[in-house]
């Protein structure tokens, strides 16, 4: 009995990976992450290029999609209608327009995966029909060498076989778990903008290095090598950062003078604060429940009395 169960699970996953390749494949919004998605996807080979239909106004956008060899449409409608999995890739500001366009022609068939940052699970059916399935996902664009951090939540109507879909997705392009929709702002804070964060440390380093007189693609290659093989470090031993960070630190040697002088400069502040401000903008954004959605309009600025409590 019980192995019967094992192996009903197994091949009924299986069946749902297979399918995946025989999925076809909605991006509405065909930017930054969309496009970083469709090359991921592509890469990975989980589904063709030409089961991939994306939509834009940006003809820019729509050209590079078109060079990848996924389909393109500036109508959003000739994208969702066809398709199994749409994913929503629109600006949060965008979202209640979009979701108003589509709305009409979303059936059980569909699974809508949201990627926007701070539009809710709950918004998103609200503006569908209902038993509409929708997931809410925050990634990041490492998924496009395959090397993503993806979180989903999975709204009401949702079934297992949606969470092993979305999983197989993003399992192909990086890390993907399914968590609380609570945790989604925290994850976008860390992992949807943190890709930014190491970006600007990266540069950093190479500066650093530049001064001290290293040819520049020299040090940019050391310090994109160094963080990669950190990072390596820290998922593969299973050591605490700071246990390795030790093991860096000879005695009297060179690197505890920096470690001492990145504590002086509030070098660990600074990063917990940028999680904590990008957290708080995600949430504010949920807060406004998409209607009133207005990123321009938002300062985050460190003199501003909504974040001045968290900010130092
Ligand atoms: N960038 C990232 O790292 C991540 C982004 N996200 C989320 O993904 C979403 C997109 O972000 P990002 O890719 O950076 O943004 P971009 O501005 O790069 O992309 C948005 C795309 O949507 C298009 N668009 C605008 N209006 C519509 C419409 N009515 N119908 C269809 N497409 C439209 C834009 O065209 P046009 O340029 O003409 O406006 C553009 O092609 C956001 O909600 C963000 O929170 C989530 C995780 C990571
Ligand atoms: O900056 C943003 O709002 C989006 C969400 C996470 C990464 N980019």
């Amino acid at each position: 009995m019980r192995l019967g169960k094992v192996f009903f699970q197994f091949y009924g996953q299986a069946e749902h990976f297979s399918e995946v390749a025989k999925m076809s494949v909605a991006i509405v919004g065909a930017g930054k992450i969309g496009q970083a998605m469709a090359r991921g996807f592509v890469r990975a080979g989980l589904v063709s290029a030409d089961r991939i239909i994306s939509s834009s106004p940006n003809p820019e956008c729509l050209t590079e999609m078109g060079r990848l060899g996924v389909r393109t449409t500036y109508d959003n409608m000739d994208a969702v209608k066809p398709s199994n999995v749409v994913f929503l890739a629109v600006k949060p500001n965008m979202m209640p327009t979009v979701l108003d366009e589509i709305a009409p022609v979303i059936n059980e068939r569909h699974l809508v995966v949201t990627l926007a940052a701070g539009i809710t699970i709950d918004f998103v059916e609200q503006k569908l029909p209902p038993n509409a399935r929708v997931i809410r996902v925050m990634t990041n664009t490492p998924c496009i060498v395959g090397e993503g951090a993806t979180i989903f939540a999975r709204g009401a109507a949702t079934k297992h076989t949606d969470s092993i879909i979305v999983r197989k997705f993003f399992s192909s392009i990086g890390f993907c778990d399914e968590g609380d929709e609570s945790f989604i702002d925290a994850v976008t804070g860390l992992g949807g903008s943190g890709p930014a964060y190491a970006f600007c440390a990266m540069d950093a380093l190479a500066d650093g290095g530049v001064k001290m007189g290293l040819p520049r693609q020299l040090a940019l290659k050391l310090a994109a090598q160094t963080l990669l093989g950190a990072a390596k470090m820290v998922l593969e031993t299973d050591r605490h950062p700071m246990d390795l960070k030790d093991d860096v630190c000879s005695p009297g040697g060179s690197t505890i003078c920096a470690i001492h002088r990145l504590e002086e400069d509030g070098f660990r502040k600074c990063l917990i604060n940028a999680v904590e401000v990008a957290t708080l903008k995600s949430k504010e954004l949920s807060q406004q429940n998409g209607e009133k959605t207005d990123i321009k309009g938002t300062n985050c600025e460190k003199d501003d009395t909504r974040y001045a409590s968290f900010v130092h």
